[in-house]
């Protein structure tokens, strides 16, 4: 399915909303293990929950992996461009996103880290089921525009738009 028929509104993401969120989840991840062994991102949009989290939880053993699946909006096969520094089964490990969307990606890092405590700031219906803990649902039809894919920009008054 195109990106144009995929999307059919957008839920804009601010630095602070995202902060509040990525908060909102370190304190439903306290509750489920008093501590974990460390937090694997899953690059490039877990990168910043997972520096909220790490702050919040106090953790400091933080690795990365980077799958690359989407080219802008447009899907293809998952592929890892950087693997774990750490050889783990997940067994203790926090893995983070910022959000599940179809769940290719999540299914994708799942079969290498299935003990791993799945948890995404943001999931859809499609991708929620392999996610253990999430704070905000947006419909599968939503575009989720995150800060850094963002920025302020000047827009016309009403009046100048309805006359152009
Ligand atoms: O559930 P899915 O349909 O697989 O989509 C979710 C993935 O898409 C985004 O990453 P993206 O592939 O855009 O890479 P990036 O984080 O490096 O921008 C997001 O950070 C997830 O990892």
């Amino acid at each position: 399915m195109s990106s144009k028929d995929r999307y059919k509104q957008t839920y804009r993401v601010s630095w602070d909303q995202l902060h509040r969120d990525s908060k909102a989840l370190a304190w439903k991840l306290v509750d489920v293990r008093p501590s974990w062994e460390g937090i694997i991102a899953i690059t490039r949009g877990g990168l910043l929950p997972a520096a909220v989290i790490a702050r919040e939880l106090d953790i400091r053993r933080i690795d990365t992996v980077s799958v690359v699946s989407y080219d802008w909006k447009t899907q293809g096969e998952p592929r890892i461009v950087k693997p774990l520094a750490e050889e783990t089964d997940g067994e203790g490990w926090l893995l983070v996103d910022d959000m599940v969307d179809t769940g290719k990606t999540a299914r994708f890092i799942r079969e290498l880290l299935p003990k791993a405590h799945f948890a995404t700031v943001y999931a859809k219906p499609e991708g929620k089921p392999l996610v253990d803990t999430f704070i905000t649902e947006v419909s599968q039809d939503t575009w989720i525009l995150q800060p850094w894919d963002s920025e302020v920009q000047f827009v016309e008054p009403i009046v100048g738009q309805r006359s152009t």
